[in-house]
């Protein structure tokens, strides 16, 4: 290792604390530990920290993230969900003298999570879509995550490219999606078959309202939103398929009606503009033009 590579490494520090407590990383936990300083300060930076911060982070691991944090904010909530890491890090804590982190040892998926401004995490990659559902149904001011590489290029995926998915249609209503910067595989030990991305959600809710009248939809409330969440997830579920018949086919996530009804409910609509949206691919569909339909499909297809 040159120098420079060494001034920017937490590998030692790392490696020195594992071996110390005799750990095994556990891969189906996706335990891998960041080791790239540069990457970890940027993280922070992107942050925006102050000192009325209360942070949010999902697997703190032995703290690489959370210890920086800690200095900057008013208060960490860090949820981990292996006991012996988490007495590791527990044990960091002390030595630094550091005693704003409420550490919670727990699965992240099973608890509710107590009032945060921000999250930031590196987080465990085999629960990304789950979390990321989860996070949209808090309020937060800003959240900085890492995540698999291919997995945050879905998160902004525009319609009608291989990446327009569920999680984009998801996300394009609730907040901006940011790409900030690319973290090699060289950057974690273990080093993972994969690259990540790190990611900035800022929710962007309140300032929809008043933008979809085109539409002739004044605002979005919590109802329609869960509305839309049924249909996209109906739709995504045959995202090759024509509207009409993706509806058809997932009718069991939006309605009670059985497949010959639902057919002859969609059949039997007149309106223009919703013949039209039922007849186009699904990922040629704007989030706009889903969360139309799903609106008026909802009461058409109620029981
Ligand atoms: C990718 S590591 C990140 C560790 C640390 N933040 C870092 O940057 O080095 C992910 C951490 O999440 C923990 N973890 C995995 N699944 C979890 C879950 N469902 N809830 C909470 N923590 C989890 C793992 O044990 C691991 O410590």
């Amino acid at each position: 290792m040159n120098s420079d590579a060494a001034s920017t490494s937490l590998s030692k520090t790392t490696k020195a604390i594992l071996n110390e407590y005799g750990i095994k990383l556990n891969k189906n936990l996706g335990q891998n530990y960041l080791i790239d300083r540069n990457k970890r300060d940027q993280i922070i930076q992107f942050g925006n920290l102050t000192k009325d911060d209360v942070v949010l982070e999902i697997g703190p691991g032995i703290g690489t993230l959370t210890i920086e944090l800690a200095k900057r904010v008013k208060k960490v909530i860090a949820i981990e969900q292996d006991s012996n890491i988490c007495q590791i890090l527990e044990n960091r804590l002390k030595k630094e003298n550091i005693d704003n982190v409420e550490l919670i040892n727990d699965d992240a998926l099973n608890v509710e999570f107590p009032k945060f401004d921000k999250i930031i995490s590196n987080l465990p990659y085999q629960i990304s879509s789950p979390i990321t559902f989860k996070f949209l149904n808090y309020d937060f001011q800003l959240a900085i995550l890492m995540y698999q590489k291919e997995f945050a290029s879905r998160m902004n995926g525009k319609v009608g490219s291989k990446d327009y998915s569920r999680l984009s249609a998801m996300l394009y209503f609730k907040c901006d999606v940011d790409l900030l910067t690319g973290v090699s595989a060289e950057s974690f030990i273990p080093k993972p078959k994969v690259d990540s991305t790190v990611v900035r959600l800022t929710p962007k809710l309140p300032e929809l309202n008043g933008q979809l009248k085109h539409l002739n939809i004044n605002e979005i409330n919590e109802k329609d939103f869960k509305t839309y969440s049924k249909f996209v997830k109906a739709l995504f579920q045959h995202r090759n398929k024509k509207v009409k018949n993706a509806l058809i086919d997932s009718r069991h996530i939006i309605t009670d009606l059985d497949k010959k009804e639902v057919k002859a409910k969609l059949n039997s609509i007149k309106q223009k503009k919703i013949e039209e949206l039922l007849s186009e691919r699904i990922t040629n569909l704007t989030p706009e033009e889903i969360l139309y339909l799903s609106i008026h499909l909802n009461s058409v297809l109620e029981k």
